[in-house]
């Protein structure tokens, strides 16, 4: 791989290689960009079978992030970091401490937080050595769990599409299909309930099935049968890539709005959604709760200001259905496009010396 020609492509700023002998610490940060503020993004642990598949990883992700924090409003840069290893056999205080003052160096260009792999634990380890770490439990003044904070945007994210699609924000009389009913699915269907919305659920573990149906007298179905199930909304809280070619034809929903990342296989499936005629909330948009939550421990953490931010997801994904019928193109490129136009209005301000440290910083970019 010509690592420089990846950096290139999608104009990379920074990577970063850590390697520790003693805590046999091997570890890539990538910061993709920064125009609008440090980059922020969790570590993830994982067994890379190659180098060059941790830095794949590594780069796709923080440019993710980048279009994730634009999006969402806040004044962040994309990046993430991945540590090479198994997080069940390799993790030692010494590894994410020598990982933590790698992180340190950075004088806060990268901000870390927890990821797959990675646990609060982890993040009070790396706190030892850098206080650019969010994420951390709610006793050092941290967010704590984010998953009833993505739970309420994707909740913002479904009036949204459901005034696009019905002509009013209430999802009273409702039918929302909801796939997976754990951290997320769980907190989303008490709203939902409370919300006056008919609740269909599933999930392959029983007892989380057995629970939304006891407390919100939820509708259960069998995993493969919600793709089917007739409904206004399909909420995916589950695994990424169910919107796909054996997926779409069946679907009987009009809105698909849920939490789960990567919803879509490959990007021709947001438009065989367009197609179809439903109307696709960008995951990335409609799932940044969590992060909104988390990125507010920056400021000193106030659930309540977190809890306002979270509610402009619903903003933000009208803004997207705006730009989609504005460009005539599917609702997954409009996200793209409004981050992408907040990045280019910030970095094309005059460049005016203001006496602040960040606005020396601002720039013009032509493309991301
Ligand atoms: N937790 C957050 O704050 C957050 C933030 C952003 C995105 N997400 C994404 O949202 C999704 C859900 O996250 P979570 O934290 O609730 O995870 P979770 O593990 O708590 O819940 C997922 C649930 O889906 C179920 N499930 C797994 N495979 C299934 C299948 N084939 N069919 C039906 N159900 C299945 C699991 O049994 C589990 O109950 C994930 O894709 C995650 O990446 C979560």
């Amino acid at each position: 791989m010509e690592i420089f020609e990846k950096l290139a492509e999608y104009r990379y700023e920074q990577l970063v290689f850590c390697h520790d002998k003693s805590t046999s610490l091997r570890a890539i940060i990538a910061i993709h960009d920064t125009t609008l503020g440090p980059a922020l993004g969790g570590c993830r642990m994982w067994p890379y079978r190659s180098e060059e598949e941790a830095v794949v990883d590594a780069l796709r992700l923080a440019r993710g992030m980048t279009y994730k924090a634009a999006a969402s409003g806040l004044n962040l840069g994309g990046g993430k970091s991945v540590i090479i290893g198994d997080s069940r056999t390799d993790k030692s205080e010494a590894l994410l401490r020598s990982f933590g003052r790698y992180i340190e160096t950075l004088g806060g260009r990268y901000i870390t937080a927890e990821d797959v792999g990675t646990s609060l634990e982890d993040m009070a380890y790396i706190q030892i050595e850098t206080s650019h770490v969010v994420g951390v439990d709610r006793a050092s003044g941290g967010s704590g769990d984010p998953s009833p904070f993505t739970a309420l945007g994707v909740l913002q994210g479904m009036k949204a599409c459901v005034e696009e699609v019905f002509g009013e924000t209430s999802l009273e009389g409702r039918t929302v299909a909801v796939q997976g009913v754990g951290n997320v699915g769980y907190p989303l269907c008490r709203m939902l309930h409370e919300e006056g919305a008919s609740l269909i659920v599933t999930d392959v573990n029983r007892e989380a099935v057995e629970r939304a149906v006891r407390d919100f007298g939820a509708k259960p179905v069998d995993p493969e049968e919600i793709f089917s199930i007739s409904c206004d909304i399909f909420a995916p809280c589950a695994l990424g890539a169910v919107i796909n070619d054996e997926t779409v034809p069946k679907l009987r929903c009009r809105i698909v709005a849920g939490s789960a990342n990567n919803v879509l296989l490959e990007p021709r499936h947001g438009e065989a959604l367009a197609e179809r005629g439903i109307l696709y909330a960008p995951d990335y948009v409609i799932n940044a709760g969590g992060l909104i939550n988390v990125a507010d421990e920056l400021e000193g953490y106030s659930a309540e200001r977190a809890r306002k931010r979270v509610l402009r997801i619903y903003d933000s994904v009208k803004s997207i259905i705006r730009i989609s019928k504005r460009d005539s193109v599917p609702t997954h490129l409009a996200a793209d496009t409004m981050a992408l136009e907040r990045i280019e209005a910030i970095s094309s301000m005059e460049r005016l010396h203001t006496g602040h440290p960040y606005g020396q910083l601002y720039r013009r970019r032509e493309a991301l």
